[in-house]
């Protein structure tokens, strides 16, 4: 079995949940409130940002010239590509894009992000690509799911979602970054191997404390709490 196969098994009972949280299932339904729909539109804006600073930090750390075009053809893909998602929610609440970016993150969203960045400036590319890969896989899994579980038309408003992320091309490049993992994990010692093990296993927890962030519309603390006399 590849090393991301065994990934996979590893962290299968997280997909299983993310697949049963009530917004992804939610959006097989066609039926996700405005508020977590709007929480989840500021907090993603933000941390596809951050996801591309740390494509960023690959290509910086890469010396050969198909990695470096690797990391520059991901970072185009959320440029140009994966705005459409954000859209379709957008035309859902009736929300203009603009005005839900550019939003302090919520703790969730914030533990996420620098997550990722302490492997990605700390560790290996095998350790950056662990903590990475959920991001794609199980949004992928998520489209396949939902196809499947719902059979969706485009009677359903998160149609054109589920579509994009069901789509055989970002099956093939979640397996060109699963591809990547398991040709570094060939070459790892055990104890990269765990580190990866580990930054991989920690992403799929905070894939699915995301859909529960935006779910609660998840604030800090403070936030709300009133002083009492
Ligand atoms: C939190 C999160 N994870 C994954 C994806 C899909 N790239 C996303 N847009 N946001």
């Amino acid at each position: 079995m590849s090393f991301t196969n065994q990934l996979r098994k590893e962290n299968d009972h997280i997909f299983q949940l993310i697949f049963d949280h009530p917004f992804v299932d939610g959006i097989g339904k066609g039926d996700v409130s405005k508020e977590a729909i709007a929480h989840y539109i500021k907090a993603d804006f933000e941390y596809l940002n951050a996801f591309m600073q740390i494509y960023g930090i690959g290509l910086s750390k890469s010396s050969k010239r198909e990695d470096i075009a690797y990391f520059f053809q991901r970072i185009q893909f959320i440029l140009n590509d994966e705005v459409h998602p954000h859209h379709t929610f957008c035309h859902y609440i009736g929300v203009n894009y603009e005005d839900l970016q550019g939003y302090p993150l919520p703790p969730t969203a914030d533990h996420y992000i620098k997550h990722m960045m302490y492997h990605a400036q700390t560790g290996t590319m095998g350790e950056t690509l662990g903590a990475l890969l959920p991001c794609p896989w199980t949004y992928l899994e998520i489209g396949q799911v939902l196809m499947e579980r719902y059979q969706p038309t485009e009677e359903n408003p998160f149609y054109e979602w589920i579509r994009f992320y069901g789509d055989p091309s970002v099956e093939a490049s979640t397996m060109e970054m699963r591809n990547r993992l398991d040709a570094l994990a060939a070459s790892a010692s055990t104890e990269e191997k765990d580190k990866i093990r580990e930054a991989f296993q920690k992403s799929c927890e905070l894939e699915l404390a995301f859909w529960e962030m935006s779910y609660t519309c998840e604030e800090w603390p403070s936030k709300g709490l009133v002083k009492k006399l």
